[in-house]
């Protein structure tokens, strides 16, 4: 079986080895009737006729007669049969892993022509997503089940190309760069090396269906990794999709295992298999967890309760209004790095911010995704929220607060119009139970709104200091005291500053993942690839020779 599968990942990947023109033929004309990978077509699929998602294992797609069926979040149609693995059947999946020896795949010192094997799968890849058809392909399918704007779904298809153009050619080689140090005598010398720690899991939340999973991917094949990767099932789809296209472009079959499952199935693999680490992006509450159950091999990027301070220099209020309003709103505010929480200075109180924010959200809709389901809240739980945020002396709606009207989103999802709430800064800090009902996470069109004076810097200060997650923030000021003051009091691990600062936006180009926690995580780049997913191993050389005349000194 292992031969037949490997010849045809070895076919797949002869499609492009004929030649460079296999790829230049591939043009977007010859992709209207399918595409070569893809075994669904993102706008065919319905409640007529559902997709079915499948896991790999050991070299094989395999399915389970355990359905998990999913309601289109637009219409509730029961639209794709996700074919879960049960706890029953995890065994292949840990007898996969274990496979994998903690030297990893490859390494400096064994099959390094693998490091350029990764390069040319990037290569090929990237290519691929820059055809309009894959591109509109995944991004369709993105939107099916994870409703956001076209312009926003597209831009996670962009990232993750860009994503592997950057690790063409040697790139992936030197991320495994050494050094050496000179030693203390003849023939001694230290070399820092980038080491893979062989079987690893990932576990990915929906928000992000491709650019998270795909990117933690690569980045621990490339380091020499065996990866058990598992998707939340309401999105899983578009990764399936991913792993066929990796196949497609010579990714060898037995290198990644592929799995749909509930959290809990999730969790005993973890337990059972033993991976040598395992990134987990997602909540708090299962990030926690999962650091105790796996005694801490773990890396983490959680929940996000991100900040934006406008500072007390006001200009270009439109441009900061629409900033505000993508930061707080796009993606209907399920992105880890959504604005959750946003402190006006006093002088920009005076402008008409507040209302031109009012007026940006207010112009969002359905019909183009602008804004759209809600995946982890109910209306009835945000709502819930809003009026308990209402309870706290001196605060009020700025706007939104009701359910989408009009629409078909099933109720185990939700649909709120893009709320704002005001708080008092004075209220949000004055017990531990207001400020952790404010600083709450609400993963949807939500976010509190709050000011300050210019000389309550430090009530700001404090309330930063007092939350519990430090993903991304933005400080919105050109007055480079302010910023300074700003930013040697915080510590998020990606933060803007700057009169163009945004609380949003993980592109390939930055890194991308909190601070404050030696757990975290990051993604994206060159640094994040190496820190998640390889360790240093220093080899000594020591030659010799011995000196001449060298003998035994007495002992110490
Ligand atoms: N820091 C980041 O980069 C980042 C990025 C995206 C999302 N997030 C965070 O993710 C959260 C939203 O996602 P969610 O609510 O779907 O997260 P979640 O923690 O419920 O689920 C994330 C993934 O973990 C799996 N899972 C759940 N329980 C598990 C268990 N016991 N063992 C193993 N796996 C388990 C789920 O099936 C899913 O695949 C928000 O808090 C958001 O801020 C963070």
């Amino acid at each position: 079986m292992y031969r037949v599968l490997a010849s045809r990942g070895l076919r797949a990947k002869s499609l492009f080895d004929k030649s460079s023109t296999s790829l230049a033929s591939f043009t977007p004309s010859r992709l209207n009737h399918s595409l070569p990978f893809a075994t669904v077509d993102a706008e065919e699929i319905s409640g007529a006729h559902p997709a079915e998602v499948q896991s790999f294992v050991q070299g094989k797609w395999i399915g389970s007669s355990n359905y998990n069926t999913l309601l289109d979040p637009m219409n509730g149609e029961p639209f794709i049969k996700v074919s879960e693995v049960e706890e029953s059947g995890i065994q292949p999946f840990a007898e996969s892993l274990a496979q994998c020896p903690k030297h990893g795949l490859h390494n400096p010192f064994k099959s390094p022509e693998r490091y350029l094997l990764y390069g040319d799968i990037s290569t090929k890849a990237a290519h691929m997503l820059a055809l309009p058809k894959v591109a509109d392909f995944f991004t369709r399918l993105i939107q099916r089940v994870a409703p956001k704007s076209y312009q926003q779904a597209a831009g996670e298809v962009f990232v993750t190309r860009k994503f592997l153009e950057n690790f063409c050619g040697d790139q992936v080689r030197f991320l495994a760069r050494s050094f050496a140090v000179p030693g203390n005598h003849l023939g001694q010398q230290s070399h820092g090396y980038r080491w893979p720690y062989g079987p690893v899991t990932i576990v990915t939340p929906f928000n992000f269906p491709l650019e998270i999973p795909l990117l933690q991917l690569m980045g621990a094949l490339y380091m020499g990794n065996k990866p058990l990767l598992k998707v939340d099932s309401k999105v899983s789809i578009v990764m399936e999709q991913m792993m066929r296209l990796l196949h497609y472009c010579g990714l060898p079959v037995e290198d990644v295992d592929f799995i749909n499952s509930d959290g809990k199935t999730m969790n005993k693999i973890l337990l059972e298999a033993n991976p040598r680490m395992t990134l987990f992006t997602g909540s708090s509450r299962v990030a926690e967890k999962l650091a105790l159950d796996l005694k801490g091999r773990i890396r983490l990027e959680d929940a996000g309760f991100d900040w934006k301070i406008l500072g007390p220099d006001v200009q270009e209020v439109d441009y900061v209004a629409w900033v505000c309003d993508q930061d707080a709103y796009a993606c209907s505010g399920q992105k880890c790095s959504a604005q959750s929480m946003l402190f006006i200075h006093e002088n920009w109180v005076k402008t008409s911010l507040v209302s031109k924010l009012k007026e940006l959200a207010e112009r969002r809709k359905l019909e183009d995704l602008t804004i759209g389901p809600v995946l982890t809240f109910t209306t009835e739980a945000m709502l819930e929220h809003t009026e308990n945020l209402l309870q706290i002396p001196g605060s009020k709606l700025l706007f939104g607060g009701k359910p989408l009207k009009n629409h078909s989103i099933p109720s185990i999802y939700g649909a709120l119009e893009p709320t704002a709430v005001y708080v008092p800064i004075e209220e949000i800090l004055k017990d531990s139970k207001t400020y952790e009902l404010v600083t709450k996470e609400i993963f949807g069109p939500f976010q509190i709104v709050t000011e300050y004076k210019k000389d309550q810097l430090p009530l700001v200060l404090d309330a930063l200091e007092r939350m519990h997650a430090h993903l991304t923030a933005a400080v919105v000021s050109n007055d480079p005291i302010f910023i300074q003051e700003v930013i040697g009091n915080s510590v998020n691990g990606t933060t803007y500053a700057g009169l163009r600062g945004r609380t949003t936006g993980a592109p390939q180009n930055h890194w991308f993942g909190p601070a404050g926690d030696p757990r975290g995580a990051g993604i994206g780049t060159p640094e994040a690839i190496k820190l998640v997913w390889s360790c240093h191993r220093e080899i000594i050389y020591d030659y010799g020779p011995v000196p001449q005349g060298w003998e035994v000194p007495p002992s110490t």
